[in-house]
C-alpha cells in the first residue's frame, strides 16, 4: 500500500447517516486512499452519549462528548448532527480554523447559509453539502456544476423522503399517518423531530438550497411558502386515485416572469396532485425525484433515495472524497454564485391550477350558485364532475380550475365555504407537473 499523506477527519454524530460514514472510512481506507492520494484518518467522533446503542460497530475509543476539541487541527469536519446549534457554532468554528466542511444539515445552511459560506469564501474553505437535498440523488453538483452553463427554467421536485413513503402507504396498504410515520422513524427517514417532516419545513429547507443554486439568487426560508401533509386525509388520497392523480409533497421553483417582463421567481412546497402518468407518480416509498426544466438541456429527472443510513453516507462520501482531493491536487472550491439577486414573489400573486371538491346539497340551482362564485371571482373552471350517493342524497362535486392567482382562489374558496349550496369543502389540492 502506497504511504499516503493523512487527512484529519473529525465527525459530528454517528447517528443514521453519522455511523454509517464512520463505517465507510473504516472499511473502505485503503480505496478511499487510492482514490484520493491522502489517507482519511478518522480522528474522533463527537456525540452525545458515547455509550448509546448503535447499529454499527464502531471502536470506543473514538468516541467523544467534546466537539469543539476534536475539531481542532481537523483537516475536514463532517458534520452530521443536525439541527441549528451547537451545528452553527461548531461550522463556524471549523472553517474559521481552516477546516473544510461535509455536511448533510439543510436546516442550517437553510437558515445560517449566508453567513456559512461568506465565511468559507473568506478563508478560502470548502462547505460540500450533497447529502443536505435529496439524500443519494446527485443533485447539488449538477445544479452547480453540470447545469451551470444553462437556464433553470423550473424544478419539480419530491425532496422529503418520509413524507413521500407516509403518502405512498397511505394509497397502498390504507395506513394512517401516524401509523406510516412510525415506520419511517423506524426505519431512519424521519428528522429528530418529525415535525419537519410532515409541516413541510425540512423540504421548504431543501427547495431553498435547490433555488438558490438554480436561479443565482439566495433564497431566504422565511420566502419559501410552506404546507404540509397533515391535512392530508386518507379520502383525499382515495379519491385522487379514482381521478388518476396522486397525492404527492412537492417543492415548486420556478421562475414567473413579471406583467412587465421583470425576472421573478417562485419557491414553493405544498401536497399537490400529480398526473399519474408523470414521472414524479411513480416516485415510491422514502425515494426522492428532482424534475428540472432548463432551457437548452429540456427536462432531466434525478430519481433514487432521498433519505436513509448508507444512501445519505454514499453522498458524505462523495462529498468527502472531492474535498480531500482539493488538498491534494489545490485549486479553489466552489464559490457560490447569487449575482442574480431574484425576487421572490409572494404565494398569493402566483398562478396555479387547483382541484376543488365539494359536498353540495342535490338540489335544483346548486351548480349555478356554484358556478357564480368562480364566475364572481375570476376563476375559471377547466372540469367539472357531480357524483350523488344514493344512500345519503348527497354530492360531490369535483371542479378543476385553470389556472387562476392564489389570492382569487383562496377567495372562491371562502365564498364557497360561505355558500348555502355548500355542505363541505372537502378538499383543495394544486395540480403541479403538468405544466
Ligand atoms: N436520516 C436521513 O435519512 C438523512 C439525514 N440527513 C441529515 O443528516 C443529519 C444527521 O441526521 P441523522 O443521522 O438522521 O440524525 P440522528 O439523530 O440519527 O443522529 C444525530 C447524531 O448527532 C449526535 N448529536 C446531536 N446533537 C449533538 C450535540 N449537541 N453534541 C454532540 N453530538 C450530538 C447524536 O448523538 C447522534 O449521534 C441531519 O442534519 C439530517 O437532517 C440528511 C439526509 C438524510
Ligand atoms: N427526514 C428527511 C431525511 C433526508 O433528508 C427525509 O425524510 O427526506
Ligand atoms: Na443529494
Amino acid at each position: 500500500m502506497f504511504d499516503y499523506r493523512s487527512l484529519r477527519v473529525a465527525l459530528l454524530g454517528a447517528g443514521t447517516v453519522g455511523a454509517q460514514v464512520a463505517r465507510l472510512l473504516l472499511e473502505e481506507s485503503d480505496e478511499l486512499a487510492n482514490r484520493i492520494g491522502a489517507r482519511l484518518e478518522l480522528v474522533g467522533i463527537a456525540v452525545r452519549d458515547v455509550d448509546a446503542p448503535r447499529d454499527v460497530d464502531l471502536p470506543r475509543e473514538l468516541f467523544t462528548t467534546d466537539a469543539e476539541r476534536l475539531i481542532l487541527g481537523a483537516d475536514i469536519v463532517v458534520e452530521l448532527m443536525g439541527g441549528l446549534e451547537p451545528a452553527r457554532s461548531l461550522v463556524l468554528q471549523a472553517i474559521g480554523s481552516g477546516a473544510d466542511v461535509v455536511t448533510a444539515n439543510k436546516a442550517l445552511l437553510a437558515t445560517h447559509g449566508v453567513e456559512i459560506f461568506d465565511l468559507a469564501e473568506q478563508v478560502g474553505a470548502q462547505v460540500a453539502y450533497e447529502a443536505a437535498v435529496a439524500g443519494a440523488i446527485p443533485i447539488i453538483r449538477p445544479l452547480s456544476e453540470s447545469l451551470a452553463g444553462d437556464r433553470v427554467e423550473r424544478i419539480v421536485a419530491i425532496l422529503n423522503g418520509t413524507t413521500n413513503f407516509i403518502l405512498d402507504r397511505m394509497d397502498s396498504t390504507g395506513e394512517t399517518l401516524e401509523e406510516s410515520l412510525a415506520i419511517a422513524t423506524e426505519l431512519g427517514y424521519a428528522e429528530a423531530d418529525p415535525t419537519a417532516d410532515i409541516e413541510g419545513y425540512d423540504a421548504a429547507q431543501k427547495a431553498a438550497l435547490l433555488a438558490s443554486l438554480a436561479f443565482h439568487t439566495t433564497v431566504p426560508l422565511d420566502q419559501v411558502h410552506r404546507e404540509g401533509i397533515t391535512t392530508v386525509d386518507a379520502a383525499q388520497v382515495d379519491s385522487a386515485k379514482k381521478q388518476g392523480y396522486v397525492v404527492k409533497l412537492v417543492a415548486v421553483c420556478e421562475r414567473v416572469p413579471g406583467e412587465d417582463g421583470t425576472e421573478r421567481i417562485s419557491v414553493r412546497t405544498h401536497p399537490a396532485l400529480i398526473d399519474g402518468r408523470h414521472p414524479l407518480a411513480a416516485v415510491h416509498g422514502a425515494n426522492n425525484a428532482v424534475f428540472v426544466e432548463a432551457a437548452a438541456a429540456g427536462q432531466l429527472m434525478f430519481y433514487g433515495a432521498g433519505a436513509g443510513g448508507p444512501q445519505t453516507a454514499s453522498a458524505v462520501l462523495g462529498d468527502l472524497v472531492a474535498v480531500a482531493r482539493r488538498h491534494v491536487v489545490g485549486g479553489p472550491g466552489l464559490v457560490a454564485s447569487d449575482h442574480a439577486a431574484l425576487p421572490i414573489v409572494p404565494i398569493g400573486d402566483i398562478c396555479t391550477s387547483s382541484q376543488i371538491t365539494l359536498e353540495v346539497a342535490d338540489r335544483a340551482g346548486v351548480l349555478a350558485e356554484i358556478a357564480g362564485v368562480f364566475a364572481a371571482n375570476g376563476v375559471s373552471v377547466a372540469r367539472l364532475e357531480q357524483s350523488t350517493d344514493p344512500n345519503t342524497g348527497r354530492a360531490t362535486l369535483v371542479i378543476g380550475t385553470h389556472a387562476a392567482r392564489e389570492r382569487a382562489l383562496a377567495d372562491t374558496v371562502a365564498a364557497l365555504s360561505q355558500s348555502s349550496a355548500v355542505v363541505a369543502v372537502a378538499s383543495v389540492l394544486r395540480v403541479e407537473g403538468t405544466k
